[in-house]
């Protein structure tokens, strides 16, 4: 295949035609970088629609971030998914129309000095059906890589968020809080006790952003409608129209990784993050990269995540018509990770021949779930961990089971759970 992006393009359409708090300060400060990010951003939209009509032009400067799913008590949230995915939209009147934006990408990422804890921020668009085929990049502002992000020993941290395939509220910004911890702790060196830890401190987490990241990329993908954001299908245009469909998804972070990797060469070294539906994506596209012509990442970690999509249905009856909304029935088999073979993952990522490496090295997944999770249960990483702790398993792929403290989202508006889910990957790949 001559051009790997337009065959995964290819088969996508083909597919598709198938089935049918705590960082304010951080962002206060946002200057000049700002403005002309800005303008970058509204010249390479330009291809998608007029400038004045492209949602990411209007750019809104960041004050504080609008993460704040955890302050609502997940069984709450629970009921709230349910009402909104039963007949129709019954939460009194009607919802206003819906229209997407992202979130301000993170320029002006600064630390209380002023100083830039990154010497390269921008949001790339990787293709141009739809403004949510992007992808955040943030470099760190420390010497020892080039100017294509690529460090022997370091690697890239890319993240794919989560949100059902469908809140437009969960984006890529929604790494940004564990990348600030890892950065600006690295920067101040204030230590901090991890949450109901008394082992790791702030300033521990650091020295991992320090000795490992090449780079951080966070994953924008299409999304499928959500009732509460309603939107006119005559009347919107195709590039805001949340309508994605199974193996849209997927395809989308193959097409991302493929960009992100012509674009920074040294990011084919990489640990691939998902959280929740987004450690779905990150499995699924580890098992389809090399077909794909996509460098294979050194690990995958997986943090609260659905890795069994029948198993989610059957422990929280209500689920499925979200998942519904994402993917047809006869997908569900194929989307979840837990119900893949281990011979599968080697055939497919953990034997793929890794040319970056002088030695080839033992691929390594993190499993990180919360038994406070209200929203993704403990048995979801149990059907996982299995997969990974087969007889032989070790031999090829180290596995490990991280218990992180919290609900479901405060592991990544917090960011300190999912930073030290991380910390444990990396010290995974080094040892
Ligand atoms: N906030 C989402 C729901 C959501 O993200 C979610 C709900 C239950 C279990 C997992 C979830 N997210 C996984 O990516 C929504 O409003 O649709």
């Amino acid at each position: 295949m001559a051009n790997t992006a337009s065959a995964v393009k290819e088969a996508d359409n083909q597919q598709h035609k198938k089935s049918s708090g705590k960082i304010g300060s951080a962002f206060r400060k946002v200057g000049r970088y700002l403005k002309d990010q800005a303008t970058e951003q509204s010249h390479s939209a330009l291809y998608l629609s007029p400038p004045s009509r492209e949602p990411q032009n209007a750019i809104r400067y960041p004050s504080q971030t609008n993460h704040q799913h955890f302050d609502e008590k997940e069984d709450d949230l629970v009921k709230k998914i349910l009402v909104l995915d039963g007949a129709g939209y019954s939460l009194g009147s009607a919802p206003p129309a819906y229209t997407p934006t992202l979130s301000p990408f993170p320029n002006g990422m600064m630390d209380a000095s002023g100083t830039d804890l990154f010497r390269d921020v921008r949001r790339h668009q990787y293709a141009s059906d739809n403004i949510l085929q992007s992808y955040d990049v943030l470099r760190p502002q420390r010497d020892g890589s080039d100017s294509n992000g690529e460090d022997k020993d370091k690697y890239w941290l890319v993240y794919i968020h989560g949100g059902y395939f469908r809140d437009p509220k969960v984006d890529s910004t929604s790494f940004r809080p564990a990348i600030i911890l890892l950065e600006e702790a690295n920067s101040h060196s204030q230590p901090q006790p991890r949450s109901n830890s008394s082992t790791t401190t702030h300033s521990q987490l650091s020295t991992t952003a320090t000795d490992t990241v090449a780079g951080y990329a966070s994953l924008n993908y299409r999304l499928s409608p959500h009732p509460a954001y309603p939107q006119d299908i005559q009347s919107t245009p195709s590039y805001t129209l949340n309508n994605a469909r199974w193996p849209n998804q997927p395809n989308d972070i193959l097409l991302a990784l493929q960009h992100l990797h012509k674009t920074y060469p040294g990011s084919t070294r990489y640990i691939l993050v998902g959280h929740s539906v987004g450690a779905t994506l990150a499995f699924i596209t580890a098992l389809q990269a090399s077909e794909h012509k996509v460098a294979p990442p050194s690990a995958v970690l997986g943090v609260s995540g659905i890795y069994d999509y029948p198993l989610i249905h059957r422990t929280n009856t209500g689920y499925e018509d979200m998942t519904r909304n994402a993917m047809s029935p006869e997908i569900y088999e194929e989307a979840s990770p837990a119900l893949y073979p281990l011979h599968e993952y080697r055939k497919r990522w953990i034997e793929v021949e890794d040319s970056r490496n002088d030695k080839p090295r033992k691929k390594v997944v993190v499993l990180a779930h919360s038994r406070d999770d209200g929203l993704v249960s403990w048995d979801q990483v149990e059907e996982m961990r299995k997969v990974f702790n087969r007889d032989g398993a070790e031999d090829d792929c180290r596995c490990e089971l991280v218990e992180l403290k919290g609900k479901h989202n405060q592991i990544w508006e917090e960011g300190i759970e999912l930073v030290w889910a991380i910390t444990r990957t990396v010290d995974l790949l080094r040892s």
